[in-house]
């Protein structure tokens, strides 16, 4: 995050005066008995606008993310694409009031989704990744987001009071992991995922993958990454451990992605058992869904199926030492908020590692502020 400008740094308020700062002017008494502190607001005698400016762009940065939601729910990117381009055929298409959709419209192009055109609105590069056929498809992110993620986040302060309790909990009177378990919210979630996963294309070339013959994926959900680094790399084989319910939809999406005779989904749960036949075992953002203790529970089990050149590479967003990456942070108290989880830091990976029998060998950056953990055994 940049630091905000000091009072040197305020931009110039076009078409207004300056207005010197008062010195001499004594200031007003301080009513409320608290020792007085150093005030730069009030050391001027105006408002720092910058400081105010970014207060309010945080502060209204969830109605953006709340039209972009309005826009995925009307469908708006798919309707620009097939050329209902104005906004009286919008509305009519989507149901939605002409005057409310107009503003709407209007909004979603000051934030650079859409474009105007001299007859209505064209989709810009961002709108264009919300289509349906778009890939990868963030429209199903954006939808989970803006609904069932938005609203666990309004329950920020009593999750925080009590993080026994997530924000998904309060707000949806069940935990992410049970909610998940209706093949119809587990297949939403999955999409919603999927949609973010940029980072899994650089992963076939993060790790030198030549002299392996057989990865396994530990719950690895949709299966995009597993066909990600098996489309890349034709001479591995691959198996996808599973809770029983997303067994299906991996297997359906493998079958797609790398035809028959190369992959194996099985049903299990992985904390009970890992599958010993591979020298490549994959962990992509399970962790982070985990206290420390499950995740020893989890790493012992990786750790016994682990030949001994095999490799556990981990997927994570890892916090930075000194906060100056921003996703990781965020998706640290959305893991608070959604599943009870947490990202961690490096040595909090190495700590967990250790007690598990693996070292930390490498780290390779991959997309989206994601990173790659190549683990050995001790
Ligand atoms: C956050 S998702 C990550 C999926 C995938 N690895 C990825 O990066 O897209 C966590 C996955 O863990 C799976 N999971 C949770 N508990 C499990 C268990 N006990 N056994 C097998 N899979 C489990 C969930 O079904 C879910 O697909």
């Amino acid at each position: 995050m940049p630091d905000h400008p000091g009072p040197s740094d305020r931009p110039d308020r076009p078409g207004q005066p300056d207005r010197p700062d008062r010195p001499g002017q004594p200031d007003r008494p301080d009513r409320s008995g608290q020792p007085e502190r150093p005030d730069r607001t009030r050391q001027s005698g105006r408002p720092d606008l910058a400081a105010v400016r970014r207060i309010i762009d945080i502060a209204t940065g969830t109605w953006q993310a709340q039209a972009l939601y309005a826009a995925v729910e009307f469908g708006l990117a798919d309707h620009l694409a097939a050329g209902r381009t104005g906004t009286a055929a919008l509305a009519a298409a989507t149901g939605a009031d002409p005057d409310g959709l107009a503003r709407l419209l209007r909004l979603l192009t000051a934030m650079g989704v859409l474009e105007r055109t001299p007859d209505g609105h064209r989709l810009a590069p961002a709108g264009e990744s919300l289509r349906a056929d778009a890939d990868p498809p963030m429209a199903d992110l954006v939808r989970v987001y803006g609904d069932e993620f938005h609203r666990a986040w309004g329950a920020v302060v009593p999750a925080l009071r009590d993080t026994g309790t997530t924000g998904f909990h309060h707000a949806h009177g069940t935990t992410l992991h049970d909610h998940l378990r209706d093949p119809e919210q587990s297949v939403r979630f999955q999409r919603a995922m999927s949609a973010g996963n940029v980072f899994f294309q650089d992963v076939p070339d993060a790790f030198d993958f030549t002299d392996r013959h057989t990865v396994v994926d530990v719950a690895g959900g949709s299966g995009a990454l597993l066909g990600t680094v098996l489309a890349a790399h034709p001479h591995l084989r691959g198996i996808l451990v599973e809770r029983p319910h997303v067994v299906p939809l991996a297997a359906a999406h493998l079958d797609a992605v790398l035809g028959p005779g190369r992959h194996e989904v099985r049903a299990a749960d992985v904390f009970e058992e890992v599958p010993g036949d591979g020298d490549v075992h994959l962990l992509s953002r399970v962790l982070q869904d985990w206290d420390d203790e499950r995740c020893a529970v989890l790493l012992a089990r990786i750790r016994a199926a682990l030949p001994p050149d095999g490799r556990l590479l981990i997927v994570e967003r890892v916090v930075p030492d000194h906060g100056e990456r921003m996703l990781p942070l965020l998706y640290d108290l959305h893991l608070l908020m959604a599943a009870g989880g947490r990202e961690r830091d490096l040595d909090g990976y190495r700590t967990l590692l250790a007690k598990a029998g693996l070292r930390l060998e490498a780290v390779r950056e991959l997309a989206l502020e994601t990173s790659l953990l190549i683990a050995a055994p001790e």
